[in-house]
């Protein structure tokens, strides 16, 4: 039997599949140094489609900025040129998805503990760290556009968010675009507007937040699929969701973008407030320190202020890479 070479994108070897969307295969990969990443492959049909490529390469830049407690990093990318298939490695986060959990077992088929709907703690740490991570996202000016349960993931440092930011198939408005597990339900999390607009907005990532949840409280996903999608024609099935979450749950999943909170107001509704309010005063207060210490100072003639360097780039050959740390 001839030996096949080991698949590799960059640097990173790639291991067994996580998991399958529209988008592309996601697989465990490692370096020679022994770091793990979640490497997503595009799928070979989009990979020959310039204008994807165009977009994915542009998503990829913006994905570098995002750094934050409830979202997995950018790691590594290759928006690909020729007949090289883009790719992203992201941080590697371990534990079961959110979907696996409340199913009792993994996407994978084994068991993830005793399944059912979270307790109202759990829930509301949830909401909390998911609220986090769409203001880490929207921070850096990118839409998830496709928050969903298999796309939370349970670390036991706290959830976090995966998949965002990245082209990705435009969802058709019926079940049939979906291939995972995990995106089999997609479309019971996206927002009315964007199954009938297409508008992918921070309102819809809100409006899969509150989907997202009621998933997490009831146990099953609150909106059914089907060539009539009931985010857009029905109303949410609540049923077993503790009465003190109806409120958010309730607000979320308004059919009207205008009339969802926005995810700070998430996090203050569950006891969780975002840290923005205090880094806002930390500013201000270094600003004022370091007026008032120019003020002492003498003029300096021609002091040099290089701009804050841009750690990523897309290399002439397509390639991204590091260019300057961090
Ligand atoms: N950073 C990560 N760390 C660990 N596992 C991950 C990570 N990112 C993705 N996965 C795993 O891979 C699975 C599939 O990922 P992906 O998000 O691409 O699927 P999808 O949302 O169905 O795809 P698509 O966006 O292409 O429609 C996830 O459900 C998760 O189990």
């Amino acid at each position: 039997m001839v030996a096949t070479a080991p698949e590799t994108y960059g640097r990173w070897t790639a291991g067994p599949p996580l998991g399958q969307g529209a988008t592309g295969t996601v697989r465990l990969a490692h370096d020679a140094t022994g770091r793990a990443v979640a490497l997503k492959v595009v799928h070979a049909f989009l990979a020959r489609d310039a204008a994807f490529r165009a977009r994915f390469a542009r998503d990829v830049a913006t994905l570098a900025a995002v750094h934050g407690r409830h979202t997995a990093a950018l790691v590594d990318a290759d928006a690909g040129v020729g007949s090289v298939v883009p790719w992203v490695a992201m941080e590697y986060v371990r534990g079961p998805t959110l979907h696996a959990r409340v199913r009792g077992r993994g996407d994978g088929g084994g068991p993830v503990g005793v399944g059912g709907p979270l307790g109202l703690d759990e829930l509301r740490s949830l909401a909390g760290a998911l609220a986090w991570a769409l203001d880490t996202i929207h921070g850096a000016g990118l839409v998830h556009r496709g928050l969903k349960p298999s796309n939370v993931l349970l670390a036991e440092a706290g959830p976090r968010v995966v998949d965002f930011g990245i082209a990705r198939v435009v969802e058709a408005a019926d079940d049939t675009a979906v291939g995972s597990e995990g995106g089999a339900d997609a479309l019971g999390y996206a927002a009315p507007e964007q199954l009938a607009q297409g508008l992918s907005t921070r309102a819809a990532d809100v409006f899969s937040l509150g989907a997202v949840l009621a998933f997490a409280a009831t146990g099953h996903a609150p909106f059914a699929v089907g060539p009539r999608p009931r985010t857009v024609y029905g109303e949410p099935d609540l049923a077993g969701a503790p009465e003190t979450l109806l409120p958010l749950l309730t607000a979320c999943l308004a059919k009207d973008p205008a009339a969802r909170p926005t995810p700070r107001t998430v996090a203050r509704m569950v006891g969780h407030p975002l840290p923005g309010s205090r880094r806002k005063t930390l500013t201000v207060a270094t600003v004022l320190l370091a007026c008032a210490s120019l003020a002492r100072r003498p003029r300096i003639a021609s002091t040099q202020h290089p701009g804050k360097a841009l750690w990523w780039t897309m290399g002439e050959d397509g390639a991204t890479g590091r260019t300057a740390p961090r």
